[in-house]
């Protein structure tokens, strides 16, 4: 059954699926043709949008914000050629590590 979750893979599909469309038709492909810089502008400001619903907005304004800030951040790893599954690979093996055990790993 499909859960929640599975929206992030299907997303990142069609994310790909629109980089090379019209820009006419598709905000995805408009970003596109705007750059890397403008993608990264944007996961920039969705970001700060995130936080200051954190700080003083609703929980309401929060999932809209967090929203818009997991999605520009598919529309970035797409453009980087990172896939979602890479980063979920990297949680993954972070799992069971401390807090403590992930700095001690870094430092390495
Ligand atoms: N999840 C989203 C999604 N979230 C937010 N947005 C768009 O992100 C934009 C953010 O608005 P802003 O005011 O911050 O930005 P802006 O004023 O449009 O742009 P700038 O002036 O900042 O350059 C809005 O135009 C939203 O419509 C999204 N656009 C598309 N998707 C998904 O991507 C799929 C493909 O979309 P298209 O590429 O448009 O076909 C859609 O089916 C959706 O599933």
């Amino acid at each position: 059954m499909d859960t929640h979750a599975d929206i992030l893979m299907r997303l990142e599909k069609t994310i790909s699926a629109r980089r090379d469309a019209s820009p006419q038709e598709s905000y995805v492909a408009r970003l596109n043709a705007k750059g890397l810089p403008k993608i990264a502008q944007k996961v920039g400001e969705e970001a700060t949008e995130a936080v200051i619903a954190a700080l003083s907005g609703s929980n309401e304004e929060l999932v809209g914000e967090a929203a818009d800030l997991l999605f520009h951040l598919l529309v970035m790893l797409d453009a980087k050629g990172v896939s979602l599954d890479h980063v979920l690979g990297e949680l993954s093996a972070r799992e069971g590590l401390s807090g403590l055990d992930e700095k001690a790993a870094r430092s390495k």
